[in-house]
């Protein structure tokens, strides 16, 4: 894939990231993302192609671009997605296009996809992947939160139950655990790890020039 490219922070030259959120099915990250990407100018949703049927109130091409199971497979043969993956019996992939184009105008991108997606981008680009997984209070909040959200039907949530633990059992495959209880604690946290991780020295590949530039200055 095309290397994350470079961005300016405080005037100084910086790797773009692929910030990764990964949970258990409505533990909150949909509304981490909305909220992250509200705050930070910086960052780039990536919009997701999939074959599950539209909740209401998605919007095509902003929640995600709804597509049949033919197209998917057509997509898939084309090479189109950075990665992609069946969840919850439906198929799910991340279009490349978008995300190139947007590290390579060293943009941030933000990423709410499942275990599976995140190991397939972290063996892509594993210096630009940073993963957040976002873990519910407890399994009565999850629960009351998924009929609360009032999108999916009793069976569909019931599945997604029986799932969650699985889903869960990855948590140790990621950089960072926030437990969403909270929201507005939970998005600080959030929203802390991406300002850490994009000021990172080795993603602040201008940091060597700004330095010595500084350094000749005061030796003159
Ligand atoms: N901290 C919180 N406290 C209470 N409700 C919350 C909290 N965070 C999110 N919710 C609510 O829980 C529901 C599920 O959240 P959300 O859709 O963000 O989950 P998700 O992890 O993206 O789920 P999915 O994987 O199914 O897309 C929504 O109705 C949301 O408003
Ligand atoms: N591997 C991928 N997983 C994805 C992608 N887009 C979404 N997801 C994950 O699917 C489940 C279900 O999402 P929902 O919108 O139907 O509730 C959730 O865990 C998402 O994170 C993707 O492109 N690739």
């Amino acid at each position: 894939m095309t290397d994350a490219a470079t961005a300016s922070l405080n005037g100084v030259e910086r790797r773009g990231l692929m910030f990764v959120l990964s949970s258990p099915s409505g533990a909150g990250k949909t509304t981490l993302s909305r909220m992250l990407v509200k705050e930070a100018a910086s960052l780039q949703m990536s919009v997701s192609a999939t074959t599950r049927p539209m909740r209401p109130g998605e919007v095509e091409g902003r929640d995600y671009f709804f597509v049949d199971r033919p197209k998917f497979d057509a997509m898939v043969a084309a090479g189109e997605f950075l990665e992609w993956a069946n969840v919850f019996d439906n198929c799910y992939g991340t279009p490349k296009a978008p995300v190139e184009a947007a590290l390579a105008a060293g943009r941030d991108v933000l990423f709410d996809i499942d275990w599976q997606g995140t190991q397939q981008l972290r063996s892509h680009a594993p210096n630009d992947v940073v993963s957040v997984f976002v873990l519910p209070p407890s399994v009565q909040a999850l629960e009351h939160r998924l009929h609360t959200r009032a999108q999916d039907s009793d069976e569909v949530i019931h599945g997604r139950m029986k799932k969650a633990g699985d889903e869960m059992s990855h948590y140790d495959a990621y950089d960072y655990i926030v437990v969403n209880d909270n929201v507005g604690i939970a998005f600080e946290s959030v929203k802390a790890i991406l300002r850490a991780e994009q000021l990172k020295r080795e993603r602040q590949i201008g940091i060597d020039a700004f330095v010595r530039d500084m350094r000749r200055e005061l030796e003159r």
